[in-house]
Order: C-alpha cells, then structure tokens, then sequence
C-alpha cells in the first residue's frame, strides 16, 4: 500500500497536520452543477450519462474540482455523499433497490480514487439524519428523537464503505443532536469497521444546534470509557461559523485534551435563510493565517474547509499548515 494507514500517520508523527479539501457541494455549485434538490451534491452521478460518456460536462467538473483541490495542497480528500444515504437516494432518485444503491457507491468511490490518485487519503462522507430531514443546522429532530432508528438510516451507506479499501476514513458530518451523537458512538467495531471521525454541527454561541454543551458531548465520550469503537479516530467541528469556529475548537480541546481533533468552517460569508443567498462577511475577524495557527495550538490534526471554501481558500489554509507545523 502506498499510504501509511491514517492512524499510523497521525500516532506516528505528532505534529503532522493533514490538509483537507473544501465544500464540495458549493464549489459543484460555483462550476454549474445546479445541486438544488434533495439528493444535493449527489445529483451528478445520478445519470447514466456520467459513467458511460467520458466526455460528460459533469464528470469533468468533478474532476476538475478534485484537481483545483489537490493542486491547492489537500492531502485529504472528501467522496461527494454527504447525502447518498440509502433513504435519500431511493426515495428521490430512479435508484430503488439495495444492489443498485451498492452500485452507486462503489463506482463514486473508484471515480473519487482514481480522480485523486493512491497517494493521498480518502474520507467516505456521511451527511447526518438532519440533512435527510433539512434540520442540520436546527438539530431539531422533533417530539420523540429517541425513537428514531438512526442504525437503520446509515447502516447501507456504512456497510459499503466498511468494505471498501479504497476508502481511509469515514467522515460522519454536521452532526447537530446528541441523540444521534450517542447512537453513533454506542456503534462497536461490528457496526463500524473502519477508522471514522465525527463533525460536530455548533452554533456560533459554542453549544451544539440543539443546545448540548461542548463539556455534555466530553461526559457522553469518556462515560463510554474502555467500550468506545478503538476506530473513533478524531472529533471536530464543520460547516459552523468561521469567525467563532477557533473558540469553539478551543472549548472541545479543554473538555477532550487527549482527543485528536478536526476542523473545516464555513468560508466566512454569512447565509441569509431568508433569501437564501450567501453575503460577505462584513465583520470577518480573521484570516486563514490566525484561524489555522489557533486550531493547531488547540489539537487539530485535519483542517480544511466547508459550505462556500474554494481552491483558494485550501490553499491559504496549506501555507499556514506548512508555517506553523
Ligand atoms: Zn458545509
């Protein structure tokens, strides 16, 4: 194998700090792809077409976005299924049944692979129940959230990655609810087999967007003690507000200083629910410079960016990882 596995990486070299890509969703968005629908950034390798035209115009805007992202220095590379579950994709799309669903995954896992090559690493993303429902950044997940089965949502999309060795990592994104944080981490090697991290979804008020606190998430963490899955490899934040997000990061270092940890905000730019459209951060308190020399003084071992970070925004990251590393 030409890669290290990523734990190795990590353990063996304490300082080493991986840089990740951006917002895949946005920046398909940004190149034409018009994601607006409720399969998002899935939505390119949904047509035949895709797979059976080399030439498609979306295949090279995936391909191309995969290419602006290594170029810029990402390390770290992220598949485009943050809502490929199987409840999404066969509710929304022509594919119905588990075989054409597993079909689905393993060819946007070799596409991803071959798109960025045997020597960097690759993150399987799993978006959370709220991207299903629309409630990521609410965390409400209604009157009973103890009754949903959230075994039952993930388990297709994680027995596919769980197999496939193309994948390094298994990234569950924009976790907003402790009810879902708890069901994934009671899940042992059985159910998840492969190394996987957690995002967590935090308002910029430092709490997460169903209100638990950074010290609440630490208590459900060590009251696991020796039966937490030994593959739970790192805790972090993403698509939360960049301005606050050195802070926040901070406060989950103070509560978990042993627990490797990850991060990739927003760009800056500030979402206007209303009108739905992303505006300049008028008040935009820092630079990649600051943000990333902080994350790394507060544990992180992965930054990148989310939702609306370019090629650009990877490569000023890359530089302040080179500089403070
Ligand atoms: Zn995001």
């Amino acid at each position: 194998m030409v890669r290290l596995p990523l734990k190795q990486l990590l353990e063996d070299n304490p300082k080493k700090v991986l840089v990740l890509d951006g917002g895949q969703g946005t920046e398909l968005e940004n190149r034409g792809i018009k994601v607006a629908n409720p399969v998002w950034s899935t939505i390119p390798f949904i047509s035949d077409s895709f797979w059976s035209d080399e030439s498609s115009a979306n295949r090279k805007i995936v391909k191309g976005m995969f290419n602006d992202f290594l170029n810029a220095g990402a390390e770290i590379l992220m598949t485009t299924t943050y809502q490929t579950s199987y409840k999404s994709v066969s509710e929304n799309t022509p594919i119905k049944t588990l075989s054409e669903y597993n079909n689905l995954l393993t060819r946007i896992v070799d596409f991803s692979r071959d798109c960025i090559g045997e020597n960097k690493y690759l993150i399987g993303c799993i978006g959370p129940w709220g991207a299903h429902i629309c409630r990521e950044f609410t965390g409400d997940y209604g009157p009973d959230p103890e009754s949903i089965d959230f075994y039952e949502y993930f388990k297709p999309q994680l027995d596919n990655f769980n197999k496939n060795d193309k994948l390094d990592l298994i990234g569950f994104e924009t976790i907003p609810n402790v009810h879902e944080l708890r069901a994934i981490l009671s899940w042992d090697e059985s159910i998840l087999s492969k190394p996987f991290y957690i995002g967590l979804s935090v308002h910029e008020h430092g709490v997460l967007r169903d209100g638990t606190t950074m010290e609440e998430v630490a208590k459900v963490i060590k009251g696991l003690g020796d039966k937490i899955n030994p593959n739970f490899s790192l805790l972090g934040i993403n698509c939360v507000s960049f301005n606050q997000s050195p802070d926040i990061l901070e406060s989950l270092h103070q509560a978990l200083p042993d627990m490797a940890l990850l991060a990739y905000p927003n760009s800056g730019e500030v979402y206007d629910t209303e009108k739905k459209i992303w505006l300049p951060n008028s008040d935009k308190l820092n630079s990649w410079d600051t943000v990333v020399k902080q994350y790394i003084d507060s544990g992180a071992r992965i930054i990148g960016g989310c939702c609306r970070t370019s090629p650009n925004d990877i490569q000023e990251i890359s530089t302040a990882v080179k500089k403070y590393t």
